[in-house]
């Protein structure tokens, strides 16, 4: 069988060699020609996989190593009985400790307190809940918002409306739809950036064109209370240069980009593979996942006296984000053909990064506010 495969996915020969012969090519080379006569095509988002692309090859089956789907045509794949998969949840606990490293440089930047602003999470799947639960977890305000939830299950929700109105800060979870009950391109248009509280902090790690990235640039332009943290750019890997400029956190879409979340994204899709293609499993993800670098930090229980510190202290040994931010800025220089090459080359060459889950902190004396901070942010207390 032969494999072509995004060379971005990690960990390519140590799940697939077994199959067949792999052709590694850059996510957005991958054409109808680079395909060849492949039966398993393997990519990550930057690859948009619909008809024109598939139609007339021997592709049967199309895994996405990545959370979302949106460059995926699934009525398609459905219609030419086509096989895929996507990694549900792989990378969403990066997403919520880049929220968190975020949600730190603002609190210092602004001079404020944390835990005495007000939450908002839009779309509550696998990054938004997980970042419900930490947030709660450290005893502050959370509303979320999730219609679809919301008509399945009922239960404590709220409308889009109301986080706007209520909350001081408002991190965006949904997955880019166009279509459906309650499609969320654009959902943050012209009218509800400019419904805003005063003060407001918007964080969007989801999809670019769930923020209407034009009529944000304008209403930057006219109101420098808003703090805005962008990982994610319509059109990307073109970024409005301005857009960027108006912002307190700029990424190239790396929010998820967590050694775990990356390794475990090529893992479950080996797993759909071999599901799909009747293979055993022979290949086990804890088996390869290595060691963290930092794997244990220790605090003294009189840290409790100064829990903002003791919360910054535990999650920037994990991740921060200022320097992605500082990598990003100054990859904005080139003119336009360059910038779009630094925004691939600074994903290609992402520096090792783990996740706040995987470390443990231990406590030295009884600090029981400390250990449900821990606790809260995922660590192991030991
Ligand atoms: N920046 C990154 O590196 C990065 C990493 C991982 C995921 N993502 C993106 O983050 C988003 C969320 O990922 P996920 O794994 O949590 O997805 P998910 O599918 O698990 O959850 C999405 C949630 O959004 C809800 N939703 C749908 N439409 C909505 C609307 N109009 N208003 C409010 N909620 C709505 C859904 O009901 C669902 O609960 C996706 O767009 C994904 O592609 C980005
Ligand atoms: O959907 C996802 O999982 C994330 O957006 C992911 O981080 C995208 O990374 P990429 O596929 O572009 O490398």
């Amino acid at each position: 069988m032969r494999i072509v495969a995004d060379e971005n996915i990690p960990l390519l020969d140590e799940f697939f060699a077994d199959f067949g012969e792999i052709r590694r090519l850059p996510g957005r080379a991958i054409d109808r020609a680079a395909l060849g006569d492949a039966e398993l095509l393997l990519v990550r988002s930057v690859t948009r996989v619909d008809r024109a692309l598939l139609e007339g090859s021997a592709v049967r089956f199309v895994g996405t190593c990545t959370i979302g789907t949106d460059h995926l045509d699934l009525d398609y794949f459905q219609q030419a009985g086509i096989g895929w998969a996507s990694a549900p949840g792989c990378n969403a606990r990066g997403v919520v400790d880049y929220v968190l490293g975020s949600l730190l440089v603002l609190a210092e930047q602004q001079g404020v307190e944390l835990a005495q602003r007000s939450y908002g999470v839009v779309g509550a799947g696998q990054v938004g809940a997980r970042l419900v639960e930490v947030l709660r977890g450290l005893g502050w305000r959370v509303l979320v918002c999730d219609p679809p939830r919301q008509a399945a299950e009922g239960g404590d929700f709220v409308s889009l409306e109301q986080v706007i109105a209520e909350c001081d800060v408002l991190s965006l979870h949904t997955p880019l739809t166009r279509e459906g009950a309650h499609p969320t391109h654009h959902l943050f248009d012209e009218a509800r950036l400019a419904a805003l509280r005063p003060g407001a902090w918007l964080i969007n790690a989801s999809r670019g064109a769930v923020v209407d990235n034009a009529a944000l640039r304008a209403l930057l332009g006219r109101r420098d209370d808003l703090q805005v943290v962008l990982d994610v750019w319509e059109g990307e890997p073109q970024v409005d240069l301005e857009l960027a400029g108006l912002c307190r956190i700029a990424t190239p879409h790396i929010a998820g980009y967590s050694l775990d979340g990356k390794l475990r994204g090529t893992a479950q899709i080996y797993q759909a593979a071999c599901r799909y293609l009747g293979r055993e499993q022979t290949q086990h993800l804890d088996e390869l996942m290595p060691a963290p670098w930092l794997p244990a930090l220790s605090l003294d229980a009189a840290a409790a006296a100064a829990p903002a510190w003791a919360l910054a202290t535990v999650c920037r040994a994990v991740y921060d984000p200022r320097r992605d931010d500082a990598d990003f800025r100054r990859s904005l220089s080139g003119d336009a053909p360059l910038r779009r090459a630094a925004f691939d080359a600074l994903r290609k060459h992402y520096p090792m990064r783990r996740e706040i889950d995987g470390l443990r902190v231990s406590l030295h004396g009884e600090a029981p506010q400390l250990a449900q901070l821990v606790k809260a942010l995922g660590a192991t207390l030991c």
